[in-house]
């Protein structure tokens, strides 16, 4: 059999899922008044929510439940309304159908038999199960049932970096791992209505959106089988950031999720990102930012905007990153992925030299509540003809 030396995990497959329906950013506003019916909200908030809808930058989003399904659900957007019941159980049947979709389309890509899968790391922020959505998704997907399985509930979005993180080390230090990592996102459990003071509020109903990815982790490729590296994960690492305490904070109650967003979010990331940049990659004799591809989490526009600024980034860096800001809105934890599979799609399309926009070495951030980075130092693959 004849494998790669590189004992280093990589990425040897992903693949991503959105639901059917979709939500224009340009008629959000008006969609979310007629259901939330806030006629109790002031004419100067309802143009705060539009002028918050233009700026985001997100064009759509997608989501599972239609505009019917929403009008019907109506009661879920009462501020603090007791409506978990309803909104838990829209999470246990979708967050493992559409962490399948996605699963699907990663084992396909790497082509392999489906026994091969020996661990499971999934993720989801959209609500909580027991078993868990590891558990079912595990049935659906008819995988073994000993399988190793690891669940993380409520990890906030940096948890796109923290199941990579953990796959790497099944992969590292199990002879012959193969690992599928799922993250699944929905927002059942975000949807709200407003009351005046509650700015971020509207933040959050502004830019979340509905998806998942998947993707497969081993080292040692087995190249016979056409088993095939996109990005190694090099090096990863985990930091709270220094007096951050409380810039996001997210509570389960009886109304869902109540989520606080504070206004400083994007300058306490940004101001923070250099030191993980120097730790990690100090020992490769990269200072050089411009010099690196960029997956950041798309947290938001005003995030993007300040580490461009702070970092000194050029406008393309963050290129992947905004695109799917633009075309899904934040997806959480399943955010990273699909930055990554935009970034090695764009460069074949553009015949680039590697999967990491021709660039050999590359940084994927993610960021969530403490607050935490996530990082996570790549290395790119040549793209073969
Ligand atoms: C859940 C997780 O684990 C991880 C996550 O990803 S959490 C999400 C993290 N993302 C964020 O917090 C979003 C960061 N913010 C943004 O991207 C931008 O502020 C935005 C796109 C939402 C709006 O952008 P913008 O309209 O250009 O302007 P901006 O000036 O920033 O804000 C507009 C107004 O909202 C206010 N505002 C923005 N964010 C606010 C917040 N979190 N809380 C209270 N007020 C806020 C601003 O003060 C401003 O008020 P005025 O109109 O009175 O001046």
């Amino acid at each position: 059999m004849e494998k790669s030396a590189a004992a280093t995990a990589a990425i040897l497959a992903i693949g991503t899922a959105i639901p059917s329906n979709c939500i224009y950013q340009a008629d959000f506003p008006d969609l979310y008044f007629r259901i939330t019916n806030n006629d109790h909200i002031s004419p100067q908030l309802k143009s705060r929510f539009k002028r918050i809808c233009e700026s985001s930058m997100i064009e759509k989003r997608h989501v599972h439940l239609t505009e019917e399904e929403l009008e019907e659900k109506a009661d879920i957007f009462t501020y603090d309304a007791p409506s978990f019941n309803v909104r838990q159980h829209m999470a246990n049947d979708e967050v493992p159908k559409l962490g399948k979709e996605a699963a699907l389309k990663a084992i396909k890509e790497w082509g392999q038999p489906i026994s091969n899968i020996t661990h499971l790391v999934m993720c989801t922020n959209s609500g909580t199960d027991i078993p868990g959505a590891d558990y079912h998704l595990a049935k659906l997907l008819d995988l073994s049932p000993s399988v190793k399985r690891v669940m993380i509930y409520q990890p906030g979005c940096h948890g796109g970096g923290t199941v990579l993180r953990l796959a790497k080390d099944f992969a590292e230090n199990n002879k012959g791992a193969r690992v599928l990592v799922v993250c699944s996102e929905l927002i059942t459990h975000g949807y709200r209505g407003l009351i005046e003071t509650s700015i971020d509020t509207i933040v959050q109903q502004v830019l979340f959106g509905e998806g998942a990815t998947a993707a497969i982790v081993g080292a040692h490729p087995n190249l016979t089988v056409n088993e095939r590296p996109i990005f190694e994960l090099v090096w990863t690492a985990q930091t709270i950031v220094p007096y951050s305490d409380g810039a996001i904070k997210g509570n389960i109650c009886e109304a869902g999720l109540i989520l606080q967003l504070r206004e400083d979010i994007p300058k306490l990331i940004s101001n923070n990102l250099e030191a993980c940049l120097v730790e990690a990659f100090s020992p490769l004799n990269i200072n050089d930012w411009n010099s690196i591809f960029w997956i950041a989490h798309p947290g938001g526009r005003a995030i993007l905007d300040h580490i461009e600024a702070k970092i000194g980034l050029k406008q393309e860096k963050l290129r992947a990153t905004r695109q799917i800001l633009k075309d899904y809105g934040n997806l959480s934890t399943a955010s990273l992925l699909f930055v990554m599979d935009e970034m090695r799609s764009k460069s074949l399309e553009n015949g680039q030299a590697t999967t990491g926009e021709g660039l050999d070495w590359g940084v994927m951030f993610g960021f969530g509540p403490g607050l935490t980075v996530e990082t996570v130092v790549l290395r790119s693959m040549p793209i073969t003809k």
